[in-house]
């Protein structure tokens, strides 16, 4: 299947012709926010994102690989049900690798999705090997040789350098290896998530959206004027977001829809009802007043579009008991704050990542513009409340 045939297959609700007007307004405001701390300089963590980049792309480029050619064998069930692909695991090793080689004088710590827990059993022999060989060729393919061929051993360490449990001080990279796996099992979209904490706060964000085309989704207003799929958006606190192709191009500033009128605002939600609440978002939406249907996608290319305002809000409402990991979402909030959006918990909280692994959120996550956030917070107090007493 080749991608554009992946990304037809992706979109299931398209957004509606608001795009241009929010594009418009945007342009004329030339409105950016960030919320970077003031201690930050904008000309830190430059080495820091170049080595960023490097990694997602080369771990999109695997990824990419095992897609292509993905092979029943190669997709396994964590302890959790959830699926696991020989991509996830080399994109892991691939991204560890290269930051470490690239920020050599680091103290490392990598706070990571994936362990080596089941490669090391009789059961994945097959799979390590198979996994050793993506990474190595991947790797020379690149024309990166310095890492002579590295041996099954060296991708389990590799793999097992995201041990970290990050936290509230100093300096953790954050990485999903690949976010929205049954997406990438489907043929949809996914994304190589990775991000840097210092002291707590998200200082700078990657995503790799391989399947994410470079022109507005749904729309016919354009970032780009070919029909490519495979961004890469990053941002770097204080210092704005930005998009460019995977395959390499001039980057372009983005910014979120500023719109403040929820007629004109589409939303994304999970393309799969297990993991966010499809009713509560509806439900939401129709209290804000928003006309357009639901874009569904996997992964946090949905932050990615909406940094670039392909959509206005983003509703995430995963179902009890399910506990959001940092991985989740670190890239894609700064990637979209960065652009001009906020990301807060169903409550207003901001996101708090200095806790660990987990991301303690009150019922869900909510994405969108400043003007936009006050009467998103109500509609979703309402509905939650409604929710609670249908009960
Ligand atoms: N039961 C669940 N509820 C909510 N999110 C889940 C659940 N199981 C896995 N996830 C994670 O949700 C994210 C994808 O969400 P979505 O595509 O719906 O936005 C992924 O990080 C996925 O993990 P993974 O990284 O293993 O794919
Ligand atoms: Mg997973
Ligand atoms: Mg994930
Ligand atoms: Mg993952």
């Amino acid at each position: 299947m080749n991608t554009a045939t992946v990304w037809l297959r992706a979109r299931s609700i398209t957004i509606g012709s608001d795009w241009r007007v929010c594009e418009a307004r945007i342009r004329r405001s030339g409105r950016r926010c960030c919320s970077s701390s003031p201690f930050l300089s904008s000309m830190a963590y430059e080495k820091e994102l170049a080595a960023a980049k490097k990694a997602a792309a080369l771990a999109a480029r695997l990824c990419q690989k095992v897609q292509k050619a993905l092979l029943q064998s190669d997709v396994h069930s964590k302890s959790d049900k959830s699926p696991v692909t020989v991509a996830d695991y080399g994109s892991q090793a691939l991204v560890s690798l290269i930051l470490e080689r690239e920020l050599p004088s680091e103290t490392f710590s990598l706070v990571a999705e994936e362990d080596s827990g089941d490669l090391r059993k009789e059961s994945g022999q097959d799979t390590l090997k198979r996994i050793t060989e993506l990474v190595n060729d991947t790797l020379t393919g690149e024309g990166l040789n310095g890492f002579s061929s590295l041996t099954t051993n060296d991708v389990l360490k590799a793999i097992d350098n995201g041990k970290s449990d990050g936290g509230s001080v100093g300096r953790h990279w954050v990485l999903d290896p690949i976010d929205g796996t049954k997406g990438f099992v489907r043929g949809d979209q996914y994304a190589i998530a990775l991000a840097l904490l210092h002291d707590g706060k998200v200082v700078l964000g990657v995503l790799a959206c391989p399947n994410l085309p470079l022109a507005s989704i749904g729309s016919n207003q354009t970032h780009s004027s070919s029909n490519e799929v495979g961004c890469l958006f990053f941002a770097k606190v204080g210092d704005g977001s930005y998009m460019q192709a995977l395959g390499g191009s001039t980057q372009t500033r983005v910014h979120v829809c500023d719109t403040d009128n929820p007629e004109e605002a589409s939303f994304f939600e999970s393309f799969e009802a297990a993991h966010s609440s499809h009713d509560l978002s509806s439900s939401i939406a129709e209290k804000l007043g928003v006309k357009a249907p639901p874009v569904r996608i996997d992964s946090q290319a949905k932050y990615g579009a909406l940094s670039r305002g392909d959509g206005a809000i983003y509703l995430r409402f995963p179902h009890k008991g399910y506990r959001e990991k940092i991985w989740d979402h670190a890239a894609g909030s700064i990637v979209v704050t960065e652009a001009g959006g906020i990301c807060m918990d169903a409550a207003g909280n901001p996101l708090d990542f200095s806790k660990g692994k987990f991301l303690d959120v009150v019922s869900g996550i909510i994405v969108t513009n400043q003007k936009l956030m006050p009467s998103l917070l109500r509609a979703v107090k309402e509905a939650l409340n409604e929710k609670a007493s249908s009960l």
